[in-house]
């Protein structure tokens, strides 16, 4: 039995819950036990806070290293376990001397997914060849819905069949599905091969394939299984965003303002400034939100590899978003979408805690609005169904819930110092919303699956 520590309430939401309809068989998620809660006047925060009222973030001083000539850059991660370069360039993805640096055996696999497949493989796959590899080819349905055990057992059978060893490289050529499945693989495959991370959506350029999260889903929950990991490389052609749909780059553009958010409030007022640019593609305005992304990401990986404390900010609205695309099925809300609602729910939860002022909220909506990005969740995501899939995010320890919330504009911080009243009240907020004006909130969660 759980004892909780004496200044940790309990949760009070009826249990058992309920699963979700498409997962009424799961046992698992019946017998949950129930989470706990420290409440607000515990000391709580597990990255300290300054004061309530801070104020907004200056810009962070970054450390990832720029190298390169001519439009070329390279950025370095400097992970604990392994450093890396990530390179920026044009028109790279055919050429032998983008991957010969990062290639160790003689054989690589290349995964991708279907429609990535008809864009960049045959160049990727010529690029291999040419550096002296035998290259061989898996690829995998489009879509949330296959970062499966299922799904990388494929990688995996594909492994064997082609005899790759311990010297031979995988290459995640796709989103970021592609990308944290081939990692989860190639980290698993006779205990780790090395692998190169080619991102081809925004997301996946500023987010995902830095940092060495590498997983697959569970039905009850987003990235359950998995490993931190790191990639050898991460080669970003900026040429292949101009093939990416709408959808897609919004859901990156969530991404990229996110670190605004969490930790740079002169980047946000940026995204602010020019999101119609990154709408309409504007090649420097892409550009700059990338490498200024993903300084940000090496920075906060080169600090804490593994999530024992400042890249849990990462999350911002991850764990609203998470409930959302578990709830809806993978693959009916995209992953950036799913967290630019959850983000705005993050902020209103911190409004709500007197940390920051509506506006902050107010202001992250009209930029997420501009975008396109819903920016609020879809009211068949009962309260109920939040709560079981929250009770398994990976950020609830000993049974105790902790999110990221807005301490200032531009501050992120990892904290159980909430009473659930006020978790419970920001969801209902939404429910209550959607109950006044139908009309509206959908216009706020831009025709998508409710
Ligand atoms: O790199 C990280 O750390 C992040 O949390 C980045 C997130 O944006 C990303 O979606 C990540 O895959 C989520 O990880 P998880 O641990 O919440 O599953």
């Amino acid at each position: 039995m759980l004892i909780p520590p004496t200044h940790t309430s309990r949760f009070t939401l009826p249990f058992p819950l309920s699963p979700p309809p498409f997962l009424a068989m799961s046992a698992a998620f019946t017998s949950a036990p129930p989470l706990l809660f420290r409440g607000a006047s515990a000391r709580a925060a597990v990255i300290p806070r300054r004061s309530r009222r801070a104020r907004p973030s200056r810009a962070p001083r970054m450390s990832a290293r720029a190298t390169a000539p001519g439009n070329a850059l390279t950025l370095h991660v400097d992970a604990a376990s392994r450093r890396y370069p990530i390179l920026f360039a044009n028109a790279v993805l055919h050429k032998p001397e983008t991957f010969a640096p990062y290639l160790t055996g003689d054989k690589a696999l290349v995964v991708t997914n279907t429609t990535v497949a008809a864009l960049y493989l045959d160049r990727v796959t010529a690029a291999l060849a040419a550096a002296g590899v035998a290259v061989f080819v898996e690829v995998l349905p489009d879509g949330e819905e296959f970062k499966s055990l299922e799904y990388a057992a494929k990688i995996w059978d594909a492994c064997m069949r082609h005899r790759l060893d311990r010297k031979s490289t995988l290459v995640a050529l796709g989103g970021g599905v592609i990308g944290d499945i081939t990692g989860f693989a190639a980290a698993a495959f006779v205990r780790g091969v090395p692998f190169i991370q080619v991102p081809t959506t925004l997301l996946a350029v500023v987010d995902s394939s830095v940092g060495g999260k590498t997983a697959v889903n569970h039905p009850m929950g987003k990235n359950m299984i998995g490993a931190f990991y790191q990639p050898h490389a991460v080669v970003v052609d900026t040429d292949v965003l101009a093939t990416l749909d709408d959808r897609q780059l919004a859901a990156g553009i969530a991404e990229v303002v996110k670190y605004g958010i969490i930790r740079d409030w002169q980047f946000f007022e940026w995204c602010e400034a020019n999101i119609d640019r990154l709408v309409a593609r504007d090649q420097a305005a892409l550009r700059y939100a990338m490498v200024q992304s993903c300084k940000h990401k090496a920075d906060i990986v080169a600090a804490d590899e593994r999530e024992s404390g400042v890249r849990a900010t990462l999350n911002l609205g991850h764990t609203f978003g998470h409930a959302i695309e578990a709830c809806m099925g993978y693959g009916a809300w995209l992953h950036g979408e799913a967290v630019a609602a959850g983000m705005v729910m993050a902020c209103e939860m911190s409004v709500r805690m007197g940390w920051i002022s509506s506006d902050v909220t107010q202001r992250v909506e009209r930029v997420f609005a501009r975008a396109s990005l819903p920016i609020r969740p879809p009211p068949s995501v009962t309260l109920q169904n939040f709560m079981t899939y929250i009770s398994v995010d990976k950020k609830v320890e000993a049974g105790v819930l902790r999110l990221i919330l807005l301490e200032a504009p531009g501050k992120a911080v990892l904290t159980a110092d909430f009473p659930e009243s006020v978790l419970f009240d920001t969801i209902m907020h939404y429910h209550q919303l959607y109950k006044a004006s139908p009309g509206t909130y959908e216009h706020a969660m831009l025709g998508l699956p409710q």
